[in-house]
């Protein structure tokens, strides 16, 4: 099957975009697995689908497909992408758009300097209480080190991490760290990814607090592995640190593909608020094989 395709970036966060406002392609997870692939396919972060919505109120459904193949709730840098596609493909005129994902609707906004904010929703905090106390920190067993038999620049690496857990609608397990740059996400990533506390696997951050405005962030991402941005990543690393009275409620969240500003007013009914770029790479065609 012959499919066209524009391949799109927010903050190095790589998407393939589909348009199935004329009908839905039917893909297999497989197949978004081959458009994922740096070398077979296309190559990509996410697969992002535009859909039309028929309810009242909602311009779009947004899905999202990691590049295992596995549907999930939320994008951030994602849905900054899918406001510049259905504005620069003629599909709204609106500045503002409203959209269905799994996680909730959203609301992402085209600003005049060429960046998006969106209205990424209320975070969830568990125990979800807010600000929480240390009790808002989980230890994440022991067991995290008996499966490592390596060590790191000759150390063990540490015995447990201490995360905070935060839904943007996707789940995120946030530690602090004090350089993300020494920060040993490829050894540990993989592991709080699949940590058993987390039914759903989950999306591992590591938070550098630089000032509390200015932070620097890494996220092992769940079903995909380290990315260069995670827009939701960067919500729920902040969320964490003004929920810890490490941050003001507009952060500068700098992560290796560049600048994503993020604000929260920190009460429970609050949204979390995303600004930060995003891009057409290219636009192309592509034959699918037939994958179960
Ligand atoms: N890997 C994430 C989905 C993409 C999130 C990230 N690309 C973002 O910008 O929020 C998950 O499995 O929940």
């Amino acid at each position: 099957m012959q499919i066209r395709f524009t391949k799109m970036q927010g903050a190095g966060n790589d998407f393939v975009v589909l348009d199935e406002t004329q009908g839905a392609l039917g893909l297999t997870p497989a197949q978004y697995r081959f458009l994922a692939d740096r070398h077979f396919g296309v190559g990509a972060d996410q697969i992002l689908t535009v859909r039309p919505s028929l309810a009242d109120g909602i311009d779009f459904e947004y899905l999202i497909h990691n590049a295992d193949g596995g549907q999930v709730q939320q994008c951030g840098n994602g849905a900054r992408c899918f406001a510049r596609y259905v504005r620069d493909k003629g599909l709204t005129a609106k500045e503002q758009i409203r959209v269905q994902t799994l996680a909730g609707v959203i609301a992402p906004r085209l600003e005049s300097d060429g960046r998006v904010t969106v209205d990424m929703g209320r975070p969830a905090l568990e125990p979800a209480r807010l600000p929480f106390d240390t009790q808002g920190l989980a230890p994440v067993p022991q067991g995290l080190v008996q499966k490592w038999p390596l060590t790191l620049d000759g150390q063990a690496p540490e015995a447990t991490v201490m995360i905070v857990a935060v839904s943007m609608g996707n789940p995120h397990a946030v530690q602090l760290v004090d350089d993300v740059d020494r920060a040993p996400v490829a050894l540990t990533g993989p592991l709080i990814e699949s940590h058993p506390r987390f039914a759903e696997r989950v999306n591992a951050g590591y938070l550098q607090v630089q000032s509390r405005s200015q932070v620097r962030l890494r996220v092992y991402e769940r079903g995909v592995g380290e990315t260069l941005a995670c827009g939701t990543g960067a919500c729920a690393a902040v969320v964490a640190g003004i929920g810890l009275g490490l941050l003001d409620a507009r952060v500068d969240v700098h992560t290796r593909g560049g600048l994503l500003t993020i604000a929260w007013a920190g009460g429970p009914d609050d949204p979390v608020l995303m600004t930060g770029p995003a891009s057409t790479v290219f636009e192309g065609q592509i034959d699918i094989p037939d994958l179960p």
